[in-house]
């Protein structure tokens, strides 16, 4: 099992608690997470990449419970086991499209060697040398995939990835994000309200404001 979940709950302050399903996982399955929108969705994400501590509960990546890791072991283990799809690209605009993706192993320690096929894949090798300002929403959307991506995750998580994207490019995101997923043998995890993409991926769970 890569990912579990045992009795996780949220407080936001001032809100109620949010309690979440148990969830387990297994390298190279998928999973998407639907939920109406201020159900809890990003919240649950950010708690399986252990950017928030659970009140309640705990998550397991690959054998280790997030919460007992804390300040820079806990971002060792993100960057090197865990790629985040943000909702919004976040890239730094400052650097180009193959810097931004350097950036992302260079916090995981990690070596560069697969990135150009990361790039190939994803119809991104001319834009290489781009600044990410010059791309399109589309382009950028699948620069922050490649970025998630670049560290050969175990773990990958992405937050309503499809929401501004129409049929035909929801179609494209959801496969490639499967089919790079399989390659490196990585769990899947989708948090979306979008339901187009429940055609593309059986297996789910729905968070629900209790
Ligand atoms: N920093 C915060 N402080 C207080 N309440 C918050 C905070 N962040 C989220 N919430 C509340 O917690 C609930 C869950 O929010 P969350 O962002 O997880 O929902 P979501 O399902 O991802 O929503 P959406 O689909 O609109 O992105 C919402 O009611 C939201 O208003």
């Amino acid at each position: 099992m890569l990912l579990q979940t045992k009795g996780l709950a949220f407080t936001h302050p001032g809100q109620k608690t949010i309690h979440f399903e148990d969830i387990e996982i297994s390298e190279g399955e998928s999973l998407l997470v639907l939920g109406k929108s201020g159900s809890g969705k990003t919240t649950l994400l950010n708690l399986l990449a252990g950017l928030a501590k659970p009140d309640q509960g705990e998550v397991k990546v690959d054998g280790k419970v997030l919460s007992s890791l804390s300040g820079q072991k806990l971002d060792l283990f993100r960057g090197q086991n865990i790629g985040i799809v943000f909702q919004k690209p976040h890239l730094i605009a400052a650097l180009n499209v193959l810097e931004n993706l350097q950036m992302a192993n260079y916090f995981g320690k990690k070596k560069n060697g697969q990135l150009v096929q990361i790039l190939q894949d994803l119809g991104l090798s001319e834009k290489r040398k781009s600044s990410v300002q010059t791309l399109s929403e589309g382009e950028a959307q699948r620069v922050s995939i490649a970025r998630a991506l670049a560290n050969e995750p175990k773990l990958i998580l992405a937050d309503e990835p499809t929401s501004s994207l129409d049929d035909v490019n929801t179609e494209k995101v959801i496969k490639l994000l499967q089919s790079q997923a399989e390659k490196i043998n990585a769990a899947l995890i989708i948090v979306t309200h979008d339901q187009r993409v429940k055609n593309h991926i059986s297996k789910f769970i729905e968070v629900k404001a209790s």
